[in-house]
Formats: C-alpha cells, structure tokens, sequence
C-alpha cells in the first residue's frame, strides 16, 4: 500500500472539510516526502457534518486513523481500511465499540502535536490582506477551525514591529453578529499567535530570514506552510520563487494562493502558469476567486443535484434564458491604477460571472472530489463559443450630480488617462455549444458605479405550452413565466416567481415568490467567502479553486474579444454615476428576446 494519497480524506461526506491529507505531492525541492495532517482538531466543530453523522478523525496512540461517530469508534490501519470503514459509517453499519469502550480515541491526540501550520500572508500591509485575510483567519481561529499548533506571519516590504502588525490587524477584526462571547479574549489570542517579517518580494535572503523565524515556531513538528500572495501580480513570480527555495517546508506540505488577477489574456495567462510551475506542482497551487466561497454560489450545486424538482428543468427544454448580473454601486475611486490596467471584463466577467456559470451549466460530475467537479467546469468552458464584438456592449460611467452631491466620473481618479477607453459596464451573450444547452442565451452583465450593489443568477423558463389562463395574464406572456432567482449578495435568497390565484371568488392571477430568505431562516451569520477558501486551502481541499485548464479555456473565451475592443479602440458608452448602465444592454437582450430580470419592478 502506497502511503497516503495527497487527499485522504476523512470526513464524513465530500462536503466536510476536514481532510487528512498527506504532503506526499507538495513538498518542494525534491525534499523528502512524508505524510503529514493537513489538520486535525480533537473537536471538529459540527457544522460540516450531517446531523445525523457526525465524524471526527485523529491518529490514535498506534498511529491509526479514528474515526468517531455518534459515540462509536471505527480504527483502521492502512488506508484501504480507513476507507471501509469510512463507507460503513456513512452507511450507518459500522458497529464498532463504543466510545467508551476505547481509550485510544479519547486520550490520544498525537496528530496535533506532531504537526503545525504556518500561514504567511505575503503583502500583508495591503488592501486585501487588512480588509478580508485577517478577518477571515480570525474567525477561522474563533470557530476553532485552525489547527492546534498554526502561526501567521505578515510578511512585505513596509517596516512593522509584530505589535503594529497586532495593532493594525485589530482594528480590522470583528466578532460575528451571533457569537461574541468571548470574543475580546479570542481576538487577543489570536493576535499572539500574529507576526511581522520585513522583507523585499525578490530577496532569497529575506525569505530565508522568514524560514528561520517560522521553524523556530514550528518548534520540530512537521510543518506544513501556506503563503497567500496578496500582492499585485506583476511580483508573484518573484515572490514565489524566493518563498519556494528559501522558505518551503522541508517535511509537510508547501501551499501557495494566488489571487487574481491571473494574467490579462491567454499568452500572459499561459507565462504565469508557466514561470508558477517552475517553482511549484500544480497541485500546490490554490488559484482563488473568492466568488467560489459565497455561500448561495456553493449552494448552487446542492440545489441542482440534491433535489428532484430542479434537474430535470435544467435544460434548453424548459429553460429561455439565464442571466448573471453582478453591480457594485460604488466606481473604482482609489483602485484606477489596477483597474484600467484590466477592466470589468477582466476583473467581474471573465472569472466570477464565468466560474458561476460553469458551476451552474455543468453536468453532473462523477462524484464531489475537486477533480471531478473541475472536470465538469472544464467541458461546459470548452463547448462554449469564444465571444464576438456584436455579442457585447461596453460602458464606461461619468460624472453626475444628485441630490447636490457630485459623483465622479471614471477619468476624473487621477490615476486613470483622461482619455481611457476601459469599460467599467459590459453586458454579453454567450452561448454553450452542447446539447443540454443549445441556442440559450446566458447573459452577463457587471458594471461599476451603477444605481444598487448585487449579485444574482435569474434563470427565466419558458412559457407553459397552451396555457389554461393565458387570458388572465394580459398581453405579456412573458411576464407570466417561472423565474428562479438565486441572489447571492447581498441578503442572500434563493427564490422561485410563481403564478397563483388570488384568495376570493374570482379568478384574478397573481405574481408570488417562493421564498428561501436566508436571514429569516437562519440565524447564523454567513461567513465570508475567503473564510471557507482560506480553510480549504489549509486542507488541502481544492474544489473551490480554479485548475490550469479552466483558467486557459476561460481565457481563450475572452482574449479574442478583449484584443479586438483594444485595437479597434472601441468606444465604450457613457452612463451617469448611480444609473442602471447604458441602454445598449437592453438592446442587446432584446436581440435574443430577453429581457433582464433585475429590471423589474416587483424583482
Ligand atoms: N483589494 C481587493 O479588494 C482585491 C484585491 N485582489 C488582488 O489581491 C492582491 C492584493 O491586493 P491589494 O491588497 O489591494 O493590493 P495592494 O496594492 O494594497 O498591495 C499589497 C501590498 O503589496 C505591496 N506592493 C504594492 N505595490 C507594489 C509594487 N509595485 N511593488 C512591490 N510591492 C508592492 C505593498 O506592500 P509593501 O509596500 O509593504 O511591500 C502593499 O501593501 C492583488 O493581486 C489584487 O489584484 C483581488 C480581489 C480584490
Ligand atoms: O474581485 C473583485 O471583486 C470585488 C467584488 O467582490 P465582492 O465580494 O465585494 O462582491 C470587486 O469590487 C473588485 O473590483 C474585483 O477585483
């Protein structure tokens, strides 16, 4: 039996989170290989286990896995048998002694103490790293979803103390709405266990400095270590060639997350894939759209696959049309630099809209292992047809005066060309060559600076065929058609317009919603996406990011139309700060018979 696969999972179903995974494919350097945890936790907090199955795993003192259930202990000794008895008791025929009965499960916690994680946030005096990182890794630690032994590092050029790093990564953490006993305390251990390094993004020196500072943590264990690029991507390359030879672990797992954007068309996409994979196995790269870690994005797959109700519609057959919309009611002010470099296509469309959509277009994967489901995305990315100028409408927002105040218009940031043709508005048509979804539109529309910030899937079905109370719906058929709504941000919701009756003794018809409204259902705060990103990186778990493939097809879908915009020097069209975009959208829908849902009124 070979050790360990690098994703021995044990967990209780594809969807729980912890993993025992082995670093057999992410050491660096040709350095040994060993099998390390990716974490384990003596009390694996319950969310991510079926209610009626709840799994914990650990090493007993032989160096067996455990699995736990409800009070049961299943031990194995060699994967084959993990597996087993994994299968037997998600089957619920595992019949082993009782929790009681063994002594090992209950006082051995060996895996915890023999390994440690390093998390080295890389630019860590940055936007991102203040604003979404550290918060994430702080509720991560609150819920008790990092490991025993883990330390962070900051890491980037500007000269901090570790008590300013403290401080400044203080005042960016917050308790969830409903948890905050004990969260001063937790917020205080947590900033203990926070530290700064100083260093250049190309010094083997500096990061060598870090290797010694982060093994003196590590205090022996097996270390496993995570670096988050959260730099501007032209010092990736630098940054990851100095962490891989100066600073990855030389006996657990080396892993590093990339954050967009990743290249600005195929070639430049290609060459960072390529200089990456000098330094790395692609399986030590975590690609990250954070889009993946929204909840209803998640949820997109449990819908579809878990109930009965909505595959069988999931087709050219009952669906018109799907539309992706993204709008942010705020411009670029203060990222101008970054943006026009990329714009809305680049930065929403090409990645967050188009992830969602062959989430949503897939067909079923084999199983819920990362490789199945990326394999899925990558044939729906592949039966696309690469986009054209006619399929596409671009605007740009100007200036405009409400209310006695004057938003700014795109060109007046001081960072952005006066005469910048960047599009901070596209809406496009884009259709799947295959035969679950052929001649449907999928619509995407993002945009700046426009009138409300949201993020929804509207799929629109067709009209029922000879349909009984026509008559009662007026002259717009459409009107009267089903439309799922899957609102992923904000006030998550997930629901479906029907038509009914109205109550009395007419027959007078009416628009209603069948309505899951996530705050009225749950009274748990839904954790930020790089929470649940962050944490799958920890295990390993790479589901949620984007593989080599997806990123070449997504691009190769884009880079036409993107160098056509660029050497045709297309103009984009003007809208008002705080509008609904430019009409040319609406044209643009019309030309497929759609209309776009958002525009409503009743929504
Ligand atoms: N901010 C956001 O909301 C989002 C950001 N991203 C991506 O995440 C990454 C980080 O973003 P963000 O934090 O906004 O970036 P910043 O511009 O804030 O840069 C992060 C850090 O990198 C260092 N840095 C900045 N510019 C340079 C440079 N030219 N040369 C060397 N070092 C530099 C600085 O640290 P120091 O000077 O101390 O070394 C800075 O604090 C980027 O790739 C971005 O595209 C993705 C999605 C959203
Ligand atoms: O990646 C990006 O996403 C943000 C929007 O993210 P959200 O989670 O706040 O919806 C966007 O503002 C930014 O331009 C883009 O780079």
């Amino acid at each position: 039996m070979a050790a360990l696969s690098s994703s021995t999972h044990c967990r209780s179903s594809a969807y729980s989170r912890y993993a025992l995974s082995s670093s057999a494919s992410s050491s660096l350097n040709g350095q040994p290989r060993r099998v390390g945890f990716s974490s384990s936790s003596s009390s694996l907090p319950q969310r991510f286990f079926p209610a009626k199955l709840s799994l914990q795993c650990r090493r007993n003192s032989h160096q067996n896995l455990v699995f736990m259930q409800d009070g049961a202990v299943a031990t194995a000794a060699a994967q084959t048998e993990n597996e087993t008895s994994l299968k037997e008791l998600k089957n619920g025929l595992f019949s082993g002694p009782s929790l009681e009965e063994s002594k090992d499960a209950v006082d051995f916690d060996v895996s915890e103490d023999e390994s440690t994680v390093s998390i080295t946030v890389v630019g860590a005096s940055g936007d991102l790293a203040k604003k979404k990182i550290f918060p994430a890794l702080f509720a991560l630690y609150y819920e008790g979803f990092l490991p025993k032994h883990f330390t962070i590092y900051g890491y980037a050029r500007s000269k901090m103390t570790d008590a300013e790093l403290r401080n400044m990564v203080s005042r960016t953490l917050t308790c969830r709405i409903d948890k905050r006993e004990n969260c001063d305390e937790k917020m205080e251990e947590f900033l203990k266990r926070c530290f700064y390094h100083s260093g250049q993004y190309d010094s083997q020196e500096n990061f060598a400095a870090l290797d010694k500072k982060l093994k003196e943590h590590e205090g022996g264990r097996v270390s496993n270590r995570l670096f988050y690029l959260s730099i501007p991507p032209n010092i990736f390359i630098d940054a990851v060639k100095c962490a891989s030879s100066s600073a990855s672990s030389g006996n657990g797992w080396t892993r590093v997350i990339v954050e967009k954007p990743f290249g600005r068309d195929s070639e430049s996409s290609a060459a960072l894939t390529n200089a990456l994979k000098q330094y790395l196995d692609e399986d030590q790269i975590f690609r990250i759209d954070h889009y993946l870690g929204k909840e209803l994005v998640e949820n997109l797959s449990v819908l579809r696959f878990s109930n009965l109700i909505f595959e069988p519609l999931w087709s050219r057959q009952y669906i018109r049309n799907v539309q992706l919309i993204f709008s942010e009611d705020f411009g670029t002010e203060g990222r101008g630099g970054y943006f026009d470099h990329y714009g809305i296509i680049r930065d929403i469309m090409q990645n967050h809209l188009l992830q969602i959509l062959a989430l949503f277009a897939m067909e079923t994967p084999v199983s819920l292992d990362a490789e199945d489901i990326r394999n899925e995305k990558v044939k729906v990315l592949r039966s696309m047809r690469p986009l054209r100028l006619e399929d596409v409408v671009v605007g740009q927002y100007k200036s405009h005066t409400k209310g006695g105040v004057t938003y700014p218009g795109y060109t007046d940031d001081k960072t952005v060309p006066n005469d910048s043709l960047t599009p901070t508005f596209a809406a496009a048509a884009l259709f799947i060559d295959n035969a679950r979804w052929d001649g449907v539109p999928f619509l995407m529309k993002a945009g700046k600076a426009l009138h409300t910030k949201r993020a929804e899937i509207r799929v629109q079905f067709r009209h029922v065929p000879g349909n009984l109370y026509n008559r009662n719906f007026g002259t717009d058929l459409d009107r009267a058609t089903n439309e799922l709504v899957i609102r992923v941000q904000p006030d998550e919701a997930i629901y479906l317009k029907i038509n009914n009756k109205v109550p009395g003794l007419g027959m007078r018809l009416d628009r209603s919603n069948l309505n899951l409204h996530y705050a009225a259902r749950y009274s748990k705060e839904i954790p930020d996406a790089y929470e649940r990103l962050l944490l799958d990186a920890v295990e390993g778990e790479r589901r949620l990011f984007i593989r080599s493939d997806e990123l070449d097809a997504a691009w190769s879908l884009f880079t036409p139309l993107l160098k056509e915009l660029e050497e045709k020097k297309i103009i984009p069209e003007y809208y008002p700060y705080g509008s609904r975009g430019p009409v040319g959208a609406h044209y643009l829908a019309a030309r497929y018979n759609v209309r776009w849902g958002d525009l409503n009124l009743e929504r």
